[in-house]
């Protein structure tokens, strides 16, 4: 129930006045219905095809001025308004619509700008513990299906009113008559609350089959390599026919249940319709005329009244989306890193002097009793030097990186740049001083110009070709179809993985940073290429701080500092030389396993 007041809060705040516009425009366009139906009768009368009796109910009050009138000119006036009545009714219609749809899909942008701009500013910590393809399906689908609720809503919303203005009529008319019918639906209604359950539940089903058939697809479409050589498509077959059974199931299964209840509906309306006419008649003694607009009410009240059961059996089902689009955005919003509103305005940090992790731990599960994967960290990072981790695979060394780019917090110690700690106030500025270049680069589905103006949107013709030169990605991008504006990635060529590296690195020197992140950013390239790339990064030792990952020790033979960590502690740190003397060290094995694996 919190959430369905939460989603109409959310409704009405983002709609406001242009829902209680629309509420009275419904109001009046279910009057207008009203009147059309009451107009039933002189028309009838006054045709002359039956000679209905209005007896002493309203009705007869109503339309005494037209006794007065002659039936040749009475009957015309009649239709007029009646004509009127639909034009007016139809009209209003039409801008209910319109303004419907605008409520509703203004509504669906909002929460995906909402729920975006949150994601966008969580911290890392956050990422770390999501899957990917979660997050992707409740950007997607979820917001979708959070949207079709907003649908659901305003229909009920107008069936709800139409409903209550037609009762209030059926209620002038005959109040008696109209007691009976709605003490016999509100035993209809009560029934039918169970159908409210199963689709919530249903909602429920719907929502972790897309989210596992979202997170199925997106790992074997990136595994596809893997899975044809090494023969899974079979197994993937049986997981995928198995998922999309399910799927076809529950659709199955709601759809059975909507028309199960609307089933319900209709022969009951048909039943309480047929019980009504004969009390009606038998009991209340209604006179024709009262009896004809109150069958007609009802008769097409009823089906409304279905609708209104329909259109909360699928707001049931959207529920479960909306929760979860609202459990990621509060989420968010307890993990966002710096407010919204950090303008664009923030300088870079300056280092001069160094970065500083003073007696650091750091855990990925601090609630449960996961190790330390950093313990008792002592480390100072010269500002314009070259600084290499180096250290067996899951030794600690990305982890590192990671809390001296902010990315995380240590659970313990604290990380100084220039002697102050990283808070919330200098995050920002510290990550404009960062151009980091991961494992595995990432480019955008776009030209190379795009891909490299995305960090320097001003930059000139002359500055990418620079950095691409300085990466040795000037000669292959010259020979390319297009040059800079050839489109890479799955929409254009494929690049290998050294040429990727090449342009990433192109792309984190453009921004000429004062700290440059390079987590074994030269791992594919050749030997050729990677030797171009270490005297470039040796040109640039003295302008800015760099921090290198590097399996391959040739590639840091250079550095001013090499820090060797095991299992997430820091067990050697010097220079390269110092280090390699000592052969029986976890660095001289690193060294002399390399020197034998080359040779
Ligand atoms: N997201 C994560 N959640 C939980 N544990 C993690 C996570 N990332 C890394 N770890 C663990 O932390 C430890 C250090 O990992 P890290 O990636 O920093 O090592 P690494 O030295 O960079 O390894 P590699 O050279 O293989 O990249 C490992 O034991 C790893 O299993």
């Amino acid at each position: 129930m919190t959430h369905v007041i939460y989603f109409l809060k959310q409704i009405h705040s983002y709609a406001g006045n242009k829902l209680y516009i629309n509420l009275l425009a419904m109001i009046f366009i279910s009057l207008l219905d009203g009147i059309g139906i009451l107009l039933l009768i002189p028309m009838i009368s006054m045709s002359g095809i039956v000679n209905l009796d209005a007896g002493d109910t309203p009705v007869s009050g109503i339309f005494s001025f037209l006794q007065d009138i002659p039936n040749t000119l009475g009957l015309p006036i009649i239709l007029a308004i009646y004509v009127l009545i639909v034009i007016g009714q139809n009209v209003i219609q039409r801008q209910i619509t319109i303004q419907n749809t605008k409520i509703q899909h203004g509504f669906f942008r909002h929460l995906r700008v909402e729920t975006y701009g949150s994601l966008l500013h969580a911290n890392w910590d956050f990422f770390i513990r999501h899957r990917k393809s979660d997050l992707i399906n409740l950007l997607t689908a979820e917001i979708a299906r959070s949207s079709a609720g907003t649908h659901s809503f305003l229909q009920f919303m107008a069936s709800l009113i139409f409903t209550f203005i037609q009762i209030g009529l059926a209620f002038w008319l005959s109040p008696n008559i109209t007691v009976f019918v709605l003490l016999c639906g509100l035993v209809l209604i009560f029934f039918n609350r169970k159908f409210l359950k199963r689709s919530f539940a249903l909602g429920n089903r719907n929502y972790t089959l897309g989210r596992d058939y979202l997170a199925g697809v997106t790992d074997q479409i990136n595994g596809i390599k893997d899975i044809k050589s090494n023969t899974l498509e079979q197994s993937r077959m049986d997981w995928f026919r198995t998922i999309t059974k399910g799927m076809q199931d529950e659709q199955i299964e709601y759809t059975n249940l909507k028309t199960t209840s609307q089933m319900y509906y209709k022969i009951a309306s048909a039943v309480l319709i047929a019980a009504f006419i004969f009390i009606a008649v038998n009991m209340f003694n209604a006179q024709s005329g009262q009896l004809m607009l109150i069958i007609i009410i009802f008769s097409r009240l009823w089906p409304r009244v279905a609708g209104i059961q329909g259109s909360l059996e699928q707001i049931a089902t959207t529920l479960p989306s909306f929760k979860a689009v609202k459990a990621l955005q509060d989420e968010c919003r307890n993990a966002q890193e710096f407010t919204l509103e950090e303008n664009d305005e923030l300088h870079p940090i300056q280092i001069t002097q160094e970065i500083e992790c003073q007696n650091v731990f750091f855990r990925y599960n601090q609630q449960g009793s996961a190790s330390y994967a950093l313990e008792d960290i002592n480390l100072v990072i010269p500002a314009n030097k070259m600084t290499a981790f180096v250290g067996r695979s899951g030794a600690g060394k990305s982890t590192l990186i990671d809390l001296l780019m902010g990315l995380n917090q240590p659970e313990k110690g604290q990380v100084l740049i220039d002697g102050k700690p990283i808070t919330s106030e200098n995050l920002l500025s510290l990550r404009r001083a960062i151009s980091y270049v991961p494992q595995d680069p990432f480019l955008f589905n776009a030209s190379i110009r795009e891909n490299l103006k995305l960090v320097v949107p001003e930059a000139t013709e002359e500055q990418m070709w620079e950095a691409l030169d300085f990466s040795s990605a000037a000669e292959f991008v010259e020979k390319l179809p297009q040059g800079l504006d050839t489109l890479i990635g799955d929409r254009g060529i494929r690049l290998s993985g050294g040429e990727r590296q090449r342009i990433v690195l192109a792309r984190a020197i453009l921004r000429n940073p004062s700290i440059l992140v390079l987590d074994e950013a030269t791992s594919a390239l050749d030997t050729e290429n990677e030797a171009k790339i270490q005297q470039a990064i040796d040109r640039l030792k003295g302008r800015m701080t760099i921090v290198v990952i590097a399996h391959r020790l040739s590639t840091i033979r250079n550095a001013d500092q090499v820090v060797v960590l095991d299992q997430g502690m820091i067990i050697q740190k010097g220079e390269f030389g110092q280090l390699a003397k000592d052969k029986r060290s976890v660095f001289g094995h690193l060294l002399s396993n390399q020197m034998e694996v080359s040779l």
